[in-house]
């Protein structure tokens, strides 16, 4: 029996044997629900408009009740409107409002229509669930919509309703909150499998976006990692973060979103790069800036400014941490600018670039005082906004380096391998760690290293295991040798970019080490599936997200529009439901044009397992929970009963 001090504690809120009764009803009332939808997604990578649409469209699952409802009844466009609607409300409100005759007939039918819909996604919750899901002031009339049942004053009831909501001009605002709540009562619970930032424009506004979202965690990726790190103050995080959306051109993110001051920067850059053409750092334009323009030329000196300072800071990290083995990535001292070229691991690449006129041969990775003051600055920037440390605070409180969830594992790089599968021992901080226990070491140093950084050391250094996680060559969120950033900026020889993939990335096309590893974490390799990111799967190559015999998932698809030449497609969603699992694979997706429409493609849903029976909440990990509240309260109800415990009226 439960502790009878904990009892008193839980007899504040159910004070008598009715309260505590009816909450026993109430739990085994949500246990006998059918469990809610998961949605996984990653690789997001600064496209918020894309993902906000596959989130909004529940990835195909809204358009599809729209088809079950009202498949024989609506033509194909008045169905493609009708999502549009849901999908982004204020777009086709605008545009109705322009091409409606007789507006407020508009409104009454897609009220109606939208009550339809509302109701589908929310049969599988409680009454009480789905109203707390519906917005403040508005919710009390959608509720009364959404259950009105008595079928002979129904149609009256519901035309009270919807006129008077015309009628007090508030139609527009109703038909937003509705469409919200459909799109929200879709996804149950959201999982972002890593990759939330760079490459693409907002990143910002990702966050912005799931910090207001319902039920949402994360699995830290390597694009994280490094902001996270980043966001302690460290150098090399910082010179990384920056060089990656410098080349993007990304200033309004930079400058306006979490007002990164570029100043310093960019007046160091053109000071000392201003004769320099700097052909190869010029930026990859996906999206104009609108607030922040800056010209490729002027983006391009800072890219290479901030790209020296890059592999400098790194230096000096390599050498303060052998234990990282990253000496071979030590190339400024190899360079020779006589002859013009480099030499990596023994082999010598001639440079397409000898301008380095802040590296001092003699110390190749001493930053001038000029490069100091740089730095100083950005990191004052990065340490002092609010909103950044935000951010990145809600990712620490809602993400981890790996989850186990309803028997599934998630992750996005990889669990260190050898060839033979065996988990490789990592020595790191004085201790070696394998597996699971070296995934658990981790999540707790970088916890360590933003909440309670060794004070001993200067502002930032706990932050250089986020590097190491960021490309150092056995971290599980990295899963490759090296990255060649500098022979992609310096060498013209594509041979010397390659950045091999560690065997875990060969192993996870069989089953035995997918199951190995799935048992490392305790799960049971008969029901449990790994939900991997990452590596952008090159579907028009041939490639398959679906590994390790069905086992393994590579849900990187590659929303990120710097990929979707590679890869063919814009990203995969894997989804699990109460009857399920299955993959949605996007099209590519298509901005809202100047006239107000916007063309959407349904992706193709591919069920990867069917479940022998519906799943229910009580075989969930939240039912796991519900049971055990369900035991309390009924050791509670006992107390009562047997007079241990005063009852309160
Ligand atoms: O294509 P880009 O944007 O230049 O980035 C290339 C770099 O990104 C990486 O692939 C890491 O990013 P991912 O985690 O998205 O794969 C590096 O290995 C590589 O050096
Ligand atoms: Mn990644």
């Amino acid at each position: 029996m439960a502790d009878l001090k904990y009892l008193e504690l839980l007899a504040k809120d159910y004070p008598n044997l009715e309260a505590a009764s009816a909450e026993i009803i109430n739990l085994n009332a949500i246990l006998a629900l059918p469990k809610g939808t998961e949605y996984f997604l990653s690789d997001l990578h600064g496209e918020h408009e894309a993902f906000i649409h596959m989130l909004k469209s529940a990835s195909g699952t809204i358009r599809m009740k729209i088809d079950e409802h009202y498949g024989g009844i609506l033509s194909e466009q008045d169905r493609d409107d009708l999502a549009a609607l849901i999908y982004n409300p204020q777009a086709e409100l605008k545009r109705r409002h322009k091409s409606e005759a007789d507006f407020n007939k508009w409104c009454t039918t897609v009220i109606y229509r939208l009550i339809t819909i509302c109701q589908s996604v929310s049969t599988k919750y409680t009454r009480s669930k789905v109203r707390k899901r519906l917005p403040g002031n508005l919710a009390y009339a959608m509720d009364e919509l959404l259950h009105a049942d008595d079928e002979a004053n129904k149609n009256h009831y519901y035309e009270a309703i919807i006129s008077s909501i015309i009628e007090c001009g508030i139609a527009d605002r109703f038909i937003v909150a509705m469409a919200e709540a459909i799109s929200d009562l879709a996804v149950d619970h959201l999982h972002i499998i890593g990759d939330i930032f760079d490459r693409g424009a907002h990143p910002d506004q990702i966050m912005d976006f799931l910090m207001n979202y319902h039920d949402v965690d994360f699995q830290w990726g390597n694009h994280d990692i490094v902001w996270m790190g980043a966001a302690t103050g460290n150098w090399a995080c910082i010179t990384n973060i920056l060089r990656m959306n410098i080349s993007y051109n990304n200033f309004d993110m930079l400058e306006v979103g979490y007002g990164i001051n570029l100043r310093p920067l960019a007046t160091f850059a053109e000071r000392v790069y201003g004769d320099d053409p700097c052909e190869k750092f010029m930026p990859h334009i996906l999206d104009e800036n609108i607030y922040d323009p800056v010209s490729p030329l002027h983006a391009a000196q800072m890219h290479k400014a901030i790209a020296i300072m890059q592999f400098k800071i790194e230096g000096q990290r390599i050498k303060a941490h052998p234990e990282y083995g990253m000496e071979k990535r030590l190339l400024l001292d190899k360079l020779n600018l006589k002859e013009g070229t480099v030499t990596v691991e023994g082999k010598v690449w001639p440079l397409r670039d000898t301008n380095f006129p802040t590296v001092d041969p003699e110390d190749p990775y001493r930053l001038t005082p000029e490069e100091e003051q740089v730095m100083d600055s950005l990191e004052a920037s990065i340490l002092n906004s609010e909103k950044l440390q935000r951010h990145i605070q809600f990712l620490f409180s809602h993400g981890a380096l790996y989850k186990k969830i309803n028997g599934n594992l998630l992750y996005h790089g990889c669990v260190p391998m050898d060839e033979q599968g065996e988990f490789v021992d990592v020595t790191l901080g004085g201790g070696t760690y394998r597996g699971k226990a070296l995934m658990d070491y981790l999540d707790k140093q970088v916890r360590a290293a933003y909440f309670s950084p060794d004070e001993s050391q200067e502002v930032g250094r706990s932050g250089d295991l986020m590097w190491y996680l960021w490309e150092g060559s056995n971290s599980p969120l990295f899963g490759k040798e090296k990255m060649t950033t500098f022979e992609r900026l310096f060498i013209a020889d594509k041979a010397s970019h390659k950045e091999p993939t560690r065997p875990y990335y060969k192993l996870i096309r069989q089953k035995e080490p997918v199951q190995h590893i799935l048992r490392e974490f305790g799960l049971d390799p008969n029901h449990g599936k790994i939900l991997n990111g990452h590596v952008p799967v090159k579907i028009k190559d041939g490639e398959s997200p679906i590994k390790g015999g069905g086992l393994l998932y590579v849900i990187d698809g590659g929303i990120s529009k710097a990929y979707q030449k590679q890869t063919g497609i814009a990203g995969y969603t894997f989804i699990f439901n109460s009857r399920f699992m299955a993959l949605a694979e996007h099209k590519p997706y298509t901005p809202l044009q100047p006239d107000g429409t916007q063309t959407f493609t349904s992706p193709t849903l591919q069920i990867v397992d069917t479940l022998p029976e519906r799943m229910l909440i009580i075989d969930t990990d939240q039912g796991a929970e519900l049971v055990e509240q369900v035991n309390d309260m009924k050791a509670l109800c006992d107390a009562y009963r047997r007079g241990l415990l005063k009852q309160q009226y």
